[in-house]
């Protein structure tokens, strides 16, 4: 067994965290070799949930878990921390959009950020789950120069899995047999879902996911706006947002990070964008990355057409809008 390392979740009284935790907890993350000391923070108000959260982690009798740190203090929860999962923010009510939580939540990602900079290690791996999580991870990266920007990122999984599901439905083969679906842009209905690239084992050969599908209008609408729009039709139906999937999401994402992509494949994460395929510079938008060595590199070549270039443009205008709310937010 290696030595413990320090794994940070915000919001840990809450929905996602409640699956969130078990999951980490279990080995799901960092393997079935590494153990963990959990850092728990919530605020004041939670600390009482937060004490029936660390029984129930107890209760778990989990072996990879060596102790936990519930606390309401950034300076406890931050200290040592390798990997730091940001889910604490007010989460959108029915008939909201992401954005609306800018000026809510982008603050919380100001202090955090801070935080992050004086107590955790440098090597911190950073994933937002807070909406908007694109810029509430670019807010946060700002506000901890000491830590590579590269080393921030957003959660575009949820949509990814949910893009791959709904592949693997329509041509009828399990989710396993589909990979390579790209989440463009931001975690918005903005979002571009493209399965251009994506492929599918059918039959036991892989093959494009488009000659899969064999239905493009199919690709281009409903199986877009499907995904655009899933987290509202979750809200819809259960009057909360979506918590069980974001926590599965989020361990897939930063599981990779830790672990590494598989030869050949790619997956998609909010990074600090460097203008690759003609997107703006200096805003966190997801693009296909394959990760080795805990490096994620944004996959390079891949072929856009025309109407992937208009939606790569309209997401990429969101996030620069958004990120000028929201330093007109935090600077204030
Ligand atoms: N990127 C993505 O794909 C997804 C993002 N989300 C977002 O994740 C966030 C959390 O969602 P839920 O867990 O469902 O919400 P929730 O309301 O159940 O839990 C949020 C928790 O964060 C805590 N919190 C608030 N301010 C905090 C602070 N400054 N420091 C630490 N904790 C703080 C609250 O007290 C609460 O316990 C929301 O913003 C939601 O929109 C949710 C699903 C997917
Ligand atoms: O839709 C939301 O605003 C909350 C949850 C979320 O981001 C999602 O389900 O994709």
């Amino acid at each position: 067994m290696s030595e413990p390392i320090r794994v940070v979740v915000t919001g840990a009284a809450g929905q996602i965290a409640y699956s969130i935790l078990y999951m980490i907890a279990k080995g799901d993350v960092f393997g079935p070799n590494q153990p963990l000391i959990l850092h728990l923070l919530d605020i004041p108000l939670m600390m009482g949930v937060l004490e029936g959260v660390v029984m129930e982690l107890a209760d778990c009798a989990l072996p990879l878990l060596v102790s936990v740190v519930p606390t309401d203090d950034p300076a406890v929860a931050f200290k040592d921390v390798s990997a730091a999962f940001l889910v604490g923010a007010m989460p959108r009510k029915q008939g909201m959009e992401r954005k609306d939580l800018l000026a809510a939540n982008v603050t919380i990602f100001k202090v955090q950020g801070e935080a992050l900079d004086k107590y955790a290690r440098k090597d911190v791996k950073v994933l937002v789950v807070g909406n908007p999580a694109n810029t509430n991870a670019l807010v946060c990266s700002q506000y901890a120069p000491s830590i590579p920007k590269e080393n921030f990122t957003a959660m575009t999984r949820l949509d990814q899995n949910r893009a791959q599901s709904q592949i693997a439905a329509k041509v009828g083969v399990p989710v396993a047999n589909v990979s390579n679906i790209i989440i463009w842009g931001n975690h918005s209905s903005t979002q571009f879902p493209d399965a251009s690239n994506a492929k599918v084992v059918v039959n036991g050969k892989e093959v494009p996911a488009p000659s899969a599908v064999q239905d493009d209008a199919w690709l281009r609408t409903y199986f877009v706006e499907t995904v655009q729009k899933r987290g509202a039709a979750v809200i819809a139906a259960r009057k909360m947002s979506s918590a069980m999937s974001a926590a599965k999401a989020a361990c897939d994402h930063v599981r990779d990070w830790f672990q590494g992509t598989a030869p050949g494949r790619f997956v998609s994460m909010g990074v600090l964008s460097d203008g690759s395929y003609g997107t703006p510079k200096d805003v966190i938008f997801s693009f296909p990355v394959s990760i080795s060595n805990g490096k994620w590199q944004i996959v390079q070549g891949l072929s856009v057409d025309d109407f992937a270039k208009e939606r790569l443009a309209i997401t990429g205008k969101e996030l620069e809008e958004e990120r000028s709310e929201a330093f007109a937010v935090v600077n204030a």
